[in-house]
């Protein structure tokens, strides 16, 4: 099963379209977690455990293991979430983009190492960086094109003809890129008309990562009236502080299971 009919199953089997970031900072961790080994990885999957039923895919930041040297933690988190979750994509947010050489490393670094059914690309450097992450065929890729910062809007609102390089960036990776239909699209909850033009331009096919819900303060009814599908699918929402974050005791899982849940029926009352 490739990564796209993985996930519309999952959108299926679970009714749900939230994507439950996981950007674990050691510092917010709550008491009973703190100065312990492999903490990052207890705290991963008490969120974990505590939110699939709500999840329809999970979002590490690599970031948050790397910058921690807690790299083996993302790898048994990953490995436990696919052994307990069997079926839940696993998105590695990590936003590569170097040449061509450096981005088969990159690849097998996420789908091989990691483990990941799909994983975040920066376009920037053009077709060939992003070559060798499609040429894992069952893999997604899911290409930056409209991100949720307002700095964004420097670069991705720039114009090239007709069209916002952001445009560009959804035409050519639906046309070009998307030969064997493993692509997604990041699309920042914070800029909802721009959802609905790329929706547009990529068809009902393709999924839209969308994060900036929560802490960032994106809308989810406007997001979701803007990118769901005909089907009523179609979207990854994802939100990271806003559930890992939502208690600081003791009760913390219990807290992101109800953040979790409230989310899932909000996104599901907007559809
Ligand atoms: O445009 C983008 C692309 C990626 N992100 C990532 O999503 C989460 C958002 O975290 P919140 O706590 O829900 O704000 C984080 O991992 C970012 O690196 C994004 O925010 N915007």
């Amino acid at each position: 099963m490739n990564f796209i009919q993985m996930l519309n199953a999952a959108w299926r089997r679970t009714d749900s379209m939230l994507c439950v970031g996981l950007d674990p900072e050691p510092a917010r961790f709550p008491p009973p977690l703190t100065g312990r080994a492999d903490t990052i990885l207890e705290f991963c999957r008490a969120i974990v455990d505590a939110t699939a039923p709500y999840a329809c895919a999970f979002k590490p930041q690599i970031a948050y293991f790397s910058a921690y040297r807690a790299e083996a933690q993302l790898e048994k988190l990953i490995a436990y979430i696919h052994t307990q979750y069997p079926g839940v994509p696993v998105i590695l947010d990590a936003k590569r983009g170097d040449i061509g050489s450096t981005a088969a490393l990159y690849a097998r670094e996420a789908f091989e190492r990691y483990r990941a059914d799909a994983l975040t690309v920066n376009p920037y450097l053009g077709t060939d960086s992003i070559a060798p992450y499609f040429a894992h065929p069952d893999k997604g890729v899911i290409v930056l094109c409209r991100t949720s910062n307002e700095g964004g809007a420097e670069v991705q609102l720039q114009r090239a003809g007709n069209a916002y390089i952001y445009q560009i960036i959804a035409q050519r990776a639906v046309k070009q890129w998307n030969a064997n239909g493993q692509l997604g699209l990041v699309m920042g909850a914070t800029f909802p008309k721009d959802i609905a033009i790329v929706r547009r331009i990529a068809g009902d096919k393709v999924p839209l990562l969308i994060p900036g819900a929560g802490v960032q303060g994106g809308e989810i009814r406007a997001a979701v009236q803007a990118g769901c599908t005909r089907q009523g699918n179609g979207l990854l929402i994802n939100a990271s502080r806003a559930i890992l974050y939502a208690g600081n005791d003791a009760d913390f899982a219990l807290a992101a299971a109800r953040a979790a849940q409230r989310m899932r029926d909000t996104i599901r009352s907007h559809i």
